[in-house]
């Protein structure tokens, strides 16, 4: 993890040029993932297969043994990090960083992996992927799923960082409606729709220059592209900027205690 540099160097400038940045790892895990069908199979609870001492569906056994795995070499010591399944999660090996702590101590606890899970097996899977198993592509299936959901978990959880930057730059008005426990007054003041705008037109553009198929043949016929940028668009308006703004009034509301 890079330290955030000293705090005078935190601005909402940088925190949204790496937002930009992590919507080129979002397209392209997605673009990954959407090679193989929904794999229903992998999430039903309790597996078909037979786990010993364990009862959840496979997709939870292996991204458990997957995050316990990245726990131990250090992971979760980054603030950016946020673990879908953060019980009895064993020690780094690697001691924490010298890092100046730029988020309130309360940031632990803002924790909304379980909603992002949710959505993403529920809604997002079937929007994008053909409603289909394959069986012999199970932990393929699931080592894509793993990337794109700590991507999105790490996309959305910045909204940490993002209302840290406006708490700064506006302590008083973000103060009255702390204070106040004002959910809806802490989310319009932290909107910026214009901005909104502009993230989803820009990640549609992407989706559609990262998706397209690359030949040599330059009279080769236009082909439909690896991913419908509309539905990318949509992701983000539908589910990561609203969770992202989530995120950031669980943030504030917790940034006085
Ligand atoms: C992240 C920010 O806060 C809000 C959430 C946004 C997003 O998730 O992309 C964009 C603008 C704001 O409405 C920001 O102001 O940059």
């Amino acid at each position: 993890m890079t330290c955030h540099g000293d705090d005078n160097k935190l601005s909402l400038d940088s925190i949204r040029d790496s937002l930009i940045r992590q919507e080129d790892t979002i397209i392209f895990n997605l673009i990954e993932r959407i090679k193989f069908p929904t794999n229903p199979t992998l999430y039903k609870q309790p597996s078909s297969f037979n786990i010993s001492g364990f009862s959840g569906s496979l997709f939870q056994y292996l991204f458990q043994e997957t995050e316990a795995l990245q726990s131990k070499v250090g992971r979760y010591i980054s603030p950016e990090e946020n673990p879908f399944f953060p019980n009895n999660l064993p020690d780094s090996i690697i001691p924490p960083t010298k890092c100046t702590p730029v988020l309130h101590s309360a940031a632990e606890s803002v924790n909304v992996n379980e909603k992002i899970l949710d959505v993403y097996i529920n809604q997002m899977l079937p929007l994008f992927c053909t409603e289909a198993d394959d069986i012999g592509n199970l932990a393929t299936t699931a080592a894509c799923d793993i990337q794109l959901l700590q991507a999105l978990s790490r996309r959305i959880h910045y909204g940490k960082f993002v209302a840290e930057v406006k708490f700064r730059d506006c302590t008083d008005e973000y103060k009255q409606f702390i204070l106040a426990q004002d959910r809806d007054a802490l989310m319009k003041l932290l909107t910026f729709e214009a901005v909104e705008e502009m993230v989803k037109k820009r990640v549609a553009k992407k989706a559609g220059v990262f998706g397209q198929e690359v030949t040599l043949n330059d009279s080769a016929k236009e082909v439909k592209g690896k991913v419908d940028p509309s539905l990318v668009s949509r992701l983000y308006d539908e589910w990561i900027m609203p969770l992202t703004k989530l995120v950031e009034v669980e943030y504030l509301l917790r940034r006085l205690d």
